[in-house]
């Protein structure tokens, strides 16, 4: 289980550019909630960076301050080497945001919303280049989007969040609405956008989309930092481990596999032998080992951790939804007056 300190495989000092970074980053709501807990996040250009949480983990808190939507109770963000709060023109230049809640003009048309971001930022985009990009079709751009389905409207926001090619693109909540196409299509949007090294904040509860498409993640649990790695290394730190079942013709009454270095734990029910392992070369070990101890093996099953036990294991048990029901809706008004 992780302790109070993250682990991490990028403790060494690295040299590349960073794109965000919160130093010691805590937002308070009144007196009773603490959003986001002394935050100290560093995302490299050109990463897809996932930000991982349950519901309420403080992940849009996060995104509000690196927007300056909210201001921070302490601490600070950069952005590309910009103080998010005091130069603040400056980041929204170069980022590109897909918020929780979109802030669509529901009488207006699809078109006519791009068109007025592009104006507002005045990148000068190819309107219907950005629509293909997202997949709408010309009829849908030119309908109201006050009519349109959660999938369309998630498209228009993605189109929106495109503008002029941002260098940090971030994504609340992407997929939320989306069919499986649509969560492709992020997909291939987040990694066209690294790949052509720009930045990519991908914050989600939904697992599955993180590992598909991070680099690295970082785990937030009630506003603070639970861990920062790759999906393979998290696994790592936690010694996530595996279990191995094997069927053999008997159970050997000397069984040694408590002897066997990286077993945990051995369970027999008649004819069957559970494996407990913390260490991926034990598995093969322990099917020689009940070999050894004079059992013929008829049938071998492993299975790993899967990410909901490790997502558990980090936060405590708070369990995010896989596939499950879209993300909350928008949150109010900022306490502090700030807007969403
Ligand atoms: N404007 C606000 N006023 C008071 N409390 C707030 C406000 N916005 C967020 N909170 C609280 O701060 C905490 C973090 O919320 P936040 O929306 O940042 O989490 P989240 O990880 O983005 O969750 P979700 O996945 O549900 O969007 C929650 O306890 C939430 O209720």
């Amino acid at each position: 289980m992780p302790a109070d300190a993250p682990p991490s495989s990028e403790e060494a000092t690295d040299d590349r550019p960073v794109a965000i970074r919160t130093s010691d980053l805590t937002k308070r709501y009144g007196d009773d909630v603490l959003a986001v807990d002394a935050l100290d996040l560093t995302v490299y250009a050109g990463e897809i960076f996932g930000f991982l949480g349950p519901n309420g983990a403080g992940k849009s808190t996060t995104i509000d301050v690196i927007m300056d939507y909210v201001r921070p109770s302490a601490g600070s963000v950069t952005v590309l080497g910009h103080d998010a709060q005091a130069e603040t023109r400056a980041v929204h230049e170069r980022v590109g945001i897909l918020p929780d809640g979109y802030g669509l003009y529901e009488r207006l048309t699809g078109r006519k919303n791009l068109e007025y971001a592009v104006e507002l930022k005045g990148t000068g985009d190819d309107i219907d280049a950005l629509l293909d990009r997202v997949g709408l079709e010309s009829a849908a751009a030119d309908r109201a989007v006050g009519g349109y389905s959660k999938g369309m409207t998630q498209r228009l926001a993605l189109a929106i969040a495109l503008v002029g090619d941002p260098d940090v693109l971030i994504l609340d909540e992407p997929s939320s609405g989306l069919d499986p196409n649509g969560v492709r299509l992020v997909r291939e949007i987040a990694r066209d956008h690294a790949d052509r090294g720009k930045t990519v904040f991908f914050s989600s509860h939904i697992l599955s989309q993180v590992e598909a498409v991070c680099d690295r993640v970082a785990i937030l649990d009630r506003g603070r930092l639970v861990a920062v790695d790759t999906i393979a290394g998290l696994r790592a730190a936690l010694d996530a481990g595996s279990t191995v079942t094997l069927t053999v013709d008997a159970v050997p009454d000397r069984l040694t596999l408590g002897e066997v270095a990286g077993v945990d734990d051995v369970a027999v029910d008649d004819r069957t032998i559970r494996v407990r392992v913390g260490e991926a070369a034990a598995k093969v070990d322990v099917i020689d080992r009940v070999r050894d101890d004079g059992a013929a093996v008829l049938d071998v099953t492993i299975a790993e951790s899967s990410l909901e036990d490790l997502f558990s294991a980090y936060t405590g048990g708070s369990s995010p939804n896989r596939d499950g029901p879209d993300a909350a809706g928008p949150v109010a008004a900022d306490a502090d007056g700030g807007t969403r």
